[in-house]
Formats: structure tokens, C-alpha cells, sequence
């Protein structure tokens, strides 16, 4: 699909941004014209997604580069405070869409599964989220800016999946927690909205037993597994004025998985 310069004006900042969906994400709001703020907790891998967007040629006449790497640990509410203090710092305004993309799994049966997995991908996955979009939206009304957050959950948050309860807990909150942030913050010009995606065919998605791929390929009626960049389409279009009248929403991005 031609990409279009529907984020000309527009700061992104994205986190996660390091791997998979969100450096798809980052590459397709760079494409769009937007400078991209890149962050995750490998830093590296950050600086890494910068360079491919530098690297990329970008649209005809699309403001050139400019984009950034931040490494911060999004579950750390002080870092979170942190990279949004630097994010401004770096750009001289606050970005008006955020996608967050950061997130972990760490599964395991109900009957087996630690404290400590539970923590790690609460906090990490719910927590994280929490603490992104608050830190943006008070930068965003103390500007006085209007914004588009975006929040990646995923179809396991909607239907549950064997062996991830912390993570589909995780992500079943994820979609309240955005459906409140839009009703709070619609009257400040700030849209929130959920992006559900199925398998996508990420490192994340990877590390699955094969047995249980095999058997998910099945119940997908488009027959095939997504890639990030099917997530990041839906991402750009839900970032830019085309979805202006759009918050709260759920977009499932699933080839028909669990509809
Ligand atoms: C009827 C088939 C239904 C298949 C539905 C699968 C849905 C998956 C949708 C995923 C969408 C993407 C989600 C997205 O948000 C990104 C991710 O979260 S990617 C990670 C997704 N994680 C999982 O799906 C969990 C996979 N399972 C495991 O990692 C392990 O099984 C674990 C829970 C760690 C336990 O490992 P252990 O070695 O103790 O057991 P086994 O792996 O041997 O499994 C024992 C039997 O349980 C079956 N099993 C395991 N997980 C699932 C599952 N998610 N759905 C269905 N069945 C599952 C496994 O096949 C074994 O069955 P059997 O004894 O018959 O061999
Ligand atoms: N791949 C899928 O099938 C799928 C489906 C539904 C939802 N999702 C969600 O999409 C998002 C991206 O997943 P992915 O498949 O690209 O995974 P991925 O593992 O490829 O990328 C996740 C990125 O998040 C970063 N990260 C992890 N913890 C962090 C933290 N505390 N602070 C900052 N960055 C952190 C990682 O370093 C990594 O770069 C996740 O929220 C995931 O739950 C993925």
C-alpha cells in the first residue's frame, strides 16, 4: 500500500521499539513523515531501529530524519517520567502519538505459574502502559496539544489463551485501561485506542512450541499468519486525523483469529 504523508507534523513516540511491531510501527510512521522517537529497554536495539529509518528513503519531500533512540524500562515508573522529560527535551514539544509497544510473555500453567512471572508481565505489559500514557497525556494537556495514543494488546486479551493467564490478564487490562484513558481525555483532543493483533510472526512469537503453532495456523481463516507490518497499517491509520473521530476503539489485526 502507498504510503501516505498523513503524519507530515507529527512526533511518534514509540516504545518496544527495538523489535518486531514496534520497529514496524516506527518505520511506517517515519514513512508517513513523522519523526520517531524510538525507545526500549535494549538501547541498542533501538539505535538499531533508528539507523534502518535513516538509512530508509523516506517519502518524497517527507521531512528528512531527525528521529531519536531512547533506551528506558517502561515498567519503571521514574524512567517513564525520565524519557518523556527527554523526549521534549530532544524535540521542544511532546509527542502527539504514542504507540506503545513494549511488552514481554512469561508463560506458564495456572497451576505452575510463579509470583514472580506474574509480576514481571504485569508490570511490564499493564503497568507499563499505565505509566507511557499517563506521562504523555500530562504532557499533552499541559501543551495543550492534541494526540493519538495507541495501545497494542493483543486477541489473547479478548479470549484468553492456555498458558498466559498473567499475560492475557496483561492484555485484557490494556483495553480497559484505554477505553477509560479515552473517556477522560476525549475533551483534551486526545484519542486512545487498542490494536488486538493475532500471531504475528515476531520474536516473541518465535520462542512458541512448535506443536501449538502448528495448531494455530489452522484457525486463522485467512490461513496465514500476519506480519508487523499489518499491525503497523492499522497503527498509521489510527495515529492520523483519517481516524479522527475514532477513540476507544478495539482494532483486531488477526487474519480472522478468535472473531
Ligand atoms: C486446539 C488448539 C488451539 C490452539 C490455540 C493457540 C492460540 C495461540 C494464539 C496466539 C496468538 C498470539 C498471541 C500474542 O499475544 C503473542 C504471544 O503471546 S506469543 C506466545 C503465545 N503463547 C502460548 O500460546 C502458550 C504456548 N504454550 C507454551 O509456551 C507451553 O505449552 C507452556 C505453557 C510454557 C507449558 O510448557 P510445557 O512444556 O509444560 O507443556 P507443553 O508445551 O508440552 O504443552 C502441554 C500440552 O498443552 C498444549 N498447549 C500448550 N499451550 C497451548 C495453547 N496455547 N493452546 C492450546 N494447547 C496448548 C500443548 O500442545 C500440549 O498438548 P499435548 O499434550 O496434546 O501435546
Ligand atoms: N507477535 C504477536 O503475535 C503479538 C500478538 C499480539 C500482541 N503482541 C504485542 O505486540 C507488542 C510487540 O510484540 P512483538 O511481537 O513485536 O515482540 P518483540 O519481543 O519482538 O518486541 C518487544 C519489544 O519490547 C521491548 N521491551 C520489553 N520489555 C520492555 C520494557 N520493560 N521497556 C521497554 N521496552 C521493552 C523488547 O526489548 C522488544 O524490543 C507486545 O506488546 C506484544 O505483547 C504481539
Amino acid at each position: 500500500m502507498a504510503s501516505q504523508l498523513r503524519l507530515r507534523s507529527a512526533l511518534a513516540l514509540v516504545t518496544g521499539a527495538g523489535s518486531g511491531i514496534g520497529r514496524a510501527v516506527s518505520a511506517r510512521l517515519a514513512r508517513e513523515g513523522a519523526t520517531v522517537a524510538a525507545c526500549d529497554v535494549d538501547g541498542t536495539a533501538a539505535q538499531e531501529t533508528v539507523r534502518l529509518l535513516d538509512g530508509s528513503r523516506s517519502e518524497e519531500g517527507a521531512p528528512g530524519g531527525n528521529h531519536a533512540a531512547f533506551q528506558a524500562d517502561v515498567s519503571e515508573a521514574r524512567a517513564t517520567r525520565r524519557l518523556l522529560e527527554k523526549v521534549q527535551a530532544s524535540f521542544s514539544r511532546p509527542p502527539s502519538v504514542v504507540v506503545s509497544c513494549a511488552g514481554i510473555t512469561r508463560d506458564e500453567f495456572l497451576l505452575h505459574m510463579s509470583e514472580d512471572d506474574w509480576d514481571q508481565v504485569i508490570d511490564v505489559n499493564l503497568k507499563g502502559i499505565f505509566l507511557v500514557t499517563q506521562a504523555a497525556a500530562q504532557a499533552l494537556v499541559s501543551s495543550g496539544c492534541h494526540g493519538s495514543i495507541i495501545n497494542i494488546s493483543s486477541i489473547v486479551g479478548k479470549v484468553g489463551n492456555i498458558g498466559q493467564i498473567n499475560y492475557a490478564a496483561s492484555k485484557a487490562g490494556v483495553i480497559g485501561l484505554t477505553q477509560t484513558a479515552a473517556r477522560e481525555l476525549g475533551r483534551h483532543g486526545i484519542r486512545c485506542n487498542s490494536v488486538l493483533p493475532g500471531f504475528i510472526a515476531t520474536p516473541m512469537t518465535e520462542k512458541m512450541p512448535q506443536k501449538v503453532k502448528d495448531k494455530v495456523i489452522g484457525m486463522i481463516p485467512m490461513g496465514h499468519w500476519g506480519n508487523p507490518e499489518d499491525v503497523a497499517d492499522v497503527v498509521a491509520f489510527l495515529a492520523s486525523e483519517d481516524s479522527g473521530y475514532i477513540t476507544g476503539a478495539s482494532v483486531e489485526v488477526t487474519g480472522g483469529l478468535f472473531m
